[in-house]
């Protein structure tokens, strides 16, 4: 147990280190033009009145904001994570305005949420966010168990990793809390749907 914590924390710290020089090598206007869409085969899996669990990406992370502004378009409501603090439990409220953001404030993580007036919904589909991700669907995320907590609270749900490839790990730690993702798009590739 121990030794799986600290090896999670050394490699946070190098995987973050990665994923911040990939995006740096990244020209802003490549970046502005990837995942403003999901792959087709995972399109097809999702019902069209399926809630959509998205996030508020920060700098390095792989952008959720097309995909928010694509599945609204398409009439599905959008949620996004939401605490009232630090300790909180995640919940998710609809995020009705993706493309202005004017429904959305700074939460505790000093993360964009929706105010605490939004609508609370639960996702059908979750795109999360990670720090690292195995071909096979593991995930290695910020170390606050928030998805693993939630995906374990609400089972029979899709959860698929946005990622840049540069996250790919041959291999990550594992406990038996952690939940694997159904399916991991990257710019390159979609990992686990055919
Ligand atoms: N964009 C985004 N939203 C998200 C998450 C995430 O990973 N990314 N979460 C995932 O569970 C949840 C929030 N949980 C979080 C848990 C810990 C930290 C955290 O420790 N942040 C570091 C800084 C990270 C960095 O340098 O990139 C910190 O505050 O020191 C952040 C969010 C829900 N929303
Ligand atoms: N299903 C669960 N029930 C109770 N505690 C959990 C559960 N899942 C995770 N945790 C707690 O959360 C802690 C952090 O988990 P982990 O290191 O897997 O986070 P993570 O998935 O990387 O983070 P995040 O999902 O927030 O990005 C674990 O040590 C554990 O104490």
């Amino acid at each position: 147990m121990k030794a799986s914590v600290i090896s999670k924390t050394t490699l946070r710290k190098n995987l973050r280190k990665m994923r911040r020089e990939h995006v740096a090598a990244q020209p802003d206007a490549i970046r502005a033009l990837l995942f403003h869409r999901p792959p087709a085969p995972l399109l097809a899996k999702i019902g069209d009145d399926a809630v959509i669990g998205l996030y508020s990406a920060n700098a390095d992370e792989a952008p959720a904001g097309g995909y928010a502004k694509f599945f609204h378009e398409r009439g599905h409501a959008i949620a996004l994570p939401a605490f009232t603090d630090q300790r909180a439990t995640m919940t998710f409220r609809e995020h009705t305005d993706p493309f202005g953001e004017g429904d959305l404030e700074a939460g505790p993580f000093d993360i964009a949420q929706p105010r605490p007036d939004a609508r609370e919904v639960l996702p059908d589909v979750l795109f999360v966010p990670l720090i690292g991700f195995t071909a096979s669907g593991e995930r290695l995320g910020q170390g606050g168990g928030h998805y693993d907590r939630w995906l374990a609270e609400h089972p029979g749900r899709i959860a698929i990793g946005l990622a840049w490839d540069a996250q790919l790990c041959d291999a990550l730690p594992t406990e038996p809390h952690d939940i694997a993702l159904d399916a991991v798009i990257t710019p390159t590739r979609m990992y686990g749907i055919s």
